[in-house]
């Protein structure tokens, strides 16, 4: 080469002025090809997206079709050579030339004449070239992130400012220009695609792998790697790249991270490599944290100046997601934070630690547990770690966080284990108690995530038993007995639950009792495991939980005395309940209050609250204060949906069946029966059936459907012989099916013989349902003496709590008992064992319960009820006893002539039949036709059947 031609600067690469060859798999953007077509309308269209985003291709594609419409696109890839100002516009008029071969031949002149004229001149004679020559005309400078040269930005500046409306240009860069964006983007003479507007999307994805490979992909496939490269297309292209030399795509995939070699070099070649030190080593630094602020950053890196540096690398199109609009909190793309941790590993291993160590220093003084003990186990400082963990195991419990707490210390090595069993035993009795909450179907995962940590430190003990070296202290006598005892305990509980499984009381019982044994001198936590699996045994299987109530109130004060937030909680929810169960309304009410009390004072824990809130809405509801009981009912079953608490979600939604079958809204109940049965049949909840069942008797009843209710009472089948406390509610329900079929003597048969087994001591909420339904029947029967003995059995036992829907919710046969025993008490003088006057507030509320099914009848002028009014009232046929709708009910003669009447006998038949005058059956027939509001025999049939008063 001779000495003149060496001095000569390079003549340019022809290909700089054409845009590049489209990959042969190229995925089609149609939607994005038509965005850039209108967007190129305008004077400037930047692309600055990360590295391997797709901007040229994009571009080059949109070139080639707008090129083929006819449209003249000007094409420049920019090289390091272009840094210099007179190359810059050379170039750039060398690309405006392959377009318009004789624009620009005096700008260039000027540019490259010996004695060159200001910059400026020559750009002037450009722009008015090309206003002279007035056709449209795109051009695009890719790769423009080159370019760091001033002089070049400030004579870019000054064309954009000054183009004419004629030419278009379109800046495709990994980082923001130095260049006015600002200015243009308020103007809106700018407009631009970014990141999230070029990575693929899932559709792209799946097209892109399919032409690489061939082969389809799996759904999951395509999404498993649009998580991982979140659309970035030369991520997905590396791991497409390196598929092809594996066998076993679903390992691979499972495999694939930001350590693979191709994405490392990539990263290192294409984006670290070009970056300035300082930038490179916050960029690998703030690799450890998930999710970041400039606070943050400065606490890991030791960085002042953090804030500048996240700006920098926003603007660079480093990989920083926004993930906020203020721009306060950031994230690294997930694929590319491995990538830098995985390049951090390699590098400076020992540093890491280090970086850990002072984001957990930093997330403790923040009070951000989780991220704190994240970074504490990656810093490999378990020690800190356990400390952190025991500090907070407990408001992670209380918080619903059991199970990340077990795969925190599950993360400990042996060693660590050895020295602290009492943390991994005590996350295993939360994780068991959880599990003791579920229903049964999801009660196994949390099962064995508890077995296992009991099993770890079992089988450390057990090294330990036989001699092997085990790290750590050599322990005293009093310790080791105490870890042992503990996991005892733990083996126990754990045991109980497959007797609960096995529906085995017996074995239950044993259990606990044989723990009780055990923590006589326990810490009041463990105190807590045999309670709980008595509540379980006696609420649940033994449906006695009233029996408890002493040994609760006991356990309360207990909890109270020792401060312990997790044992208060548990023994209020266990008092609560067992208060319930014993008909002690006011004192279940007070402990739900002073609970939810309680937490709302030691922080937000909303889980907690459930079961609080249905207990309290069991007491609203037997106080007749149904908008409350269903509001407390609505709420928990959309939390309890929200926090996946199976068991609460049933329970509640079998409390606001009842509500609304007691409130008439029979579709609600029948929308709520339904997903109650979807529920208690997904997560086989056995414990729930019973109640389940006996609502839906309670629907079709109520919307006289006999005879679905009499097919599943037929296919059930019962017997005292094989009682089982826990279908309690389905056997009362099958009584009320015989009483709804008038098969009364076999309903009192049936009475008869469960009566020892519902009478018994532990529940009284059992006794009061059985003798509620014992009134009714001996009513239906016409036995109205037995029927008033029972009912002031029932009076004496409910007249100090108010229970209201006991009574209400048995209706007409009811209502009718206790009008005849309070003329009974005035005729008679008679003695009572309860307050007269609760007696006067059952038959007020009965009087509003008609009021409120059917307002047209309390308010008509007319003092009797008519029974089209009734039946004209929506609620009406919704009502589970239509005689309660009558402001004055049938008496039984009443109802015997009725029936007579409706079967077509004449007055003297029905005074034979009964053993009465004729004169009375006129006297009675006439008192029928008023309180039904009929007039003749015809009408009086057709209300009797439409009112389901036969
Ligand atoms: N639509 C597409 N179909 C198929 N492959 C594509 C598509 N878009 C981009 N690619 C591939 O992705 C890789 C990166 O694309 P491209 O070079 O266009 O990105 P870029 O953002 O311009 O990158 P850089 O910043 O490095 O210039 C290329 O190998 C390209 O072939």
């Amino acid at each position: 080469m001779s000495q003149t031609e060496n001095q000569s600067p390079a003549p340019p690469l022809a290909t700089k002025f054409v845009a590049p060859q489209l990959p042969l798999t190229l995925v089609s953007r149609p939607q994005l090809l038509k965005e850039l077509d209108t967007m190129t309308a305008h004077r400037l269209v930047l692309l600055s997206s990360s590295a391997g985003s797709g901007k040229t291709t994009l571009i080059s594609t949109w070139a080639r079709s707008a090129h083929t419409a006819g449209r003249q696109v000007a094409w420049l890839s920019l090289d390091a050579l272009d840094n210099d100002p007179t190359r810059f516009w050379s170039s750039v008029i060398a690309a405006l030339r392959t377009r318009l071969p004789a624009l620009g031949s005096a700008a260039l002149h000027l540019l490259q004449s010996p004695q060159p004229a200001p910059l400026s001149t020559a750009l002037i004679t450009l722009i008015n070239e090309l206003l002279e020559q007035g056709s449209e005309m795109t051009l695009v400078l890719d790769d423009y992130h080159i370019i760091e040269d001033q002089v070049v930005h400030e004579s870019l500046t000054f064309l954009l400012d000054h183009v004419p409306a004629n030419l278009h240009l379109v800046l495709v860069s990994r980082v923001d220009p130095d260049l006015p964006l600002a200015r243009w983007r308020m103007r809106g003479q700018m407009v631009e695609l970014r990141d999230p507007d070029l990575a693929f999307r899932q559709e792209e994805t799946a097209c892109f792998l399919t032409q690489v490979s061939g082969d389809p992909f799996q759904i999951d496939e395509i999404q498993l790697l649009q998580r991982r490269t979140e659309g970035w297309i030369a991520g997905l292209q590396l791991a497409a790249l390196a598929l092809r030399k594996h066998n076993e795509r679903a390992a691979f995939l499972q495999a694939f991270t930001g350590s693979h070699r191709y994405l490392m070099d990539y990263v290192q070649q294409e984006i670290l490599k070009r970056l300035p030190v300082p930038l490179q080593q916050f960029l690998l630094q703030i690799a450890v944290l998930p999710r970041m602020n400039a606070e943050l950053c400065q606490a890991v890196t030791e960085e002042p100046a953090s804030q500048e540096l996240l700006e920098t690398l926003e603007r660079q199109n480093l990989f920083l997601v926004p993930l906020d609009s203020q721009r306060h909190w950031y994230r690294l793309h997930d694929l590319f934070r491995e990538v830098m941790l995985a390049h951090l590993q390699m590098t400076q291993p020992a540093r890491l630690p280090t970086l850990h160590e002072r984001a957990a220093r930093r997330y403790e003084q923040r009070a951000e547990v989780r991220e704190a003990l994240t970074h504490w186990l990656a810093a490999g400082n378990f020690s800190q770690a356990v400390v952190l963990m025991e500090r907070v195991a407990e408001s992670l419990w209380l918080g619903g966080e059991v199970k990340a707490l077990s795969r925190w210390v599950m993360m400990l090595p042996d060693r660590v284990v050895h020295q602290h069993p009492h943390l991994v035993l005590i996350t295993a009795l939360y994780l068991l108690n959880s599990a003791g909450q579920l229903a049964e179907g999801e009660r196994l995962p949390t099962m064995q995530e508890g077995k296992r940590l009991l099993a770890r430190v079992e089988a450390m003990w057990q090294r330990q038993d036989e001699g092997s070296s085990v790290a750590g202290e050599p322990r005293s006598d009093a310790e080791t007995a105490l870890v042992q005892r503990r996991m005892r305990l733990l083996r126990w509980w754990i045991a109980s639950f497959d007797a609960i499984t096995k529906r085995d009381p017996e074995q239950l019982h044993l259990l606990a009792a044989q723990m009780q044994q055990e923590v006589q001198d326990e810490e009041i936590l463990w105190q807590m495991v045999p309670l709980s699996i008595r509540f379980v045994l006696h609420q649940s299987f033994l449906r006695e939980g009233a029996l408890l109530l002493p040994e609760f109130l006991e356990a309360e004060q207990r909890a109270r005395a020792s401060g312990n937030r997790y044992a208060r909680i548990k023994t209020m929810q266990w008092l609560a309940f067992s208060a319930f169960d014993a008909g002690c309304l006011h004192q279940a009410r007070q402990v739900c209050l002073d609970a939810l009390d309680l937490l709302s004072q030691i922080g937000e824990y909303p889980q907690l609250t459930g079961y609080f809130s249905l207990c309290l809405a069991n007491v609203s509801y037997q106080w007749n204060h149904l908008e409350e009981a269903r509001g407390l009912a609505r709420h928990l079953v959309q939390q309890a949906a929200g926090w996946q608490q199976v068991d609460l979600y049933i329970s509640g939604l079998l409390t606001l069946i009842q509500i609304e079958l007691a409130a008439g809204q029979l579709d609600v109940a029948q929308d709520l029966l339904q997903q109650a049965e979807e529920a208690v049949q997904r997560f086989k909840s056995d414990f729930h059936q019973s109640w389940l069942a006996a609502h839906r008797i309670q629907y079709w009843l109520a919307v006289g459907n006999l005879e679905a209710a009499a097919n599943w009472a037929t296919r059930r089948g019962f017997s005292p012989l094989h009682w089982q406390p826990w279908e309690q509610e389905i056997i009362l329900a099958s009584i009320r099916v015989l009483l709804a079929q008038r098969q009364f003597r076999q309903a009192l048969a049936q009475l008869e013989s469960y009566q020892k087994y519902f009478e018994r001591p532990g529940s009284l909420e059992s006794t009061l349902n059985f003798l509620a339904l014992s009134v009714v029947a001996f009513a239906q029967a016409g036995r109205n003496e037995q029927a008033r003995v029972v009912l002031r059995h029932l009076l004496s036992l409910t007249k100090a709590e108010g229970f209201l829907r006991l009574y209400l919710d048995e209706g007409g046969p009811m209502h009718c008992t206790l009008q005849e025993l309070q003329v009974a008490l005035l005729q008679e003088g008679e003695e009572t064992e309860y307050s007269p006057a609760f007696l006067s507030s059952l038959l007020e509320a009965f009087e509003q319960e008609a009021q409120r099914r059917s307002p047209r009848i309390a308010t008509s002028s007319t003092p009797h009820t008519s029974a089209q009014a009734v039946l004209s009232h929506p609620q009406a046929m919704a009502s589970p006893h239509p005689q309660a709708l009558l402001i004055e009910p049938l008496s039984l003669q009443e109802q015997r002539v009725l029936r007579l009447l409706v079967a077509g006998r004449s007055n003297p038949e029905i005074a034979r039949e009964l053993v009465v005058s004729v004169n009375t059956v006129k006297t009675q027939v006439q008192s029928i036709y008023r309180k039904l509001g009929v007039t003749n025999r015809v009408e009086a049939s057709t209300a009797a059947r439409d009112l389901h008063l036969l």
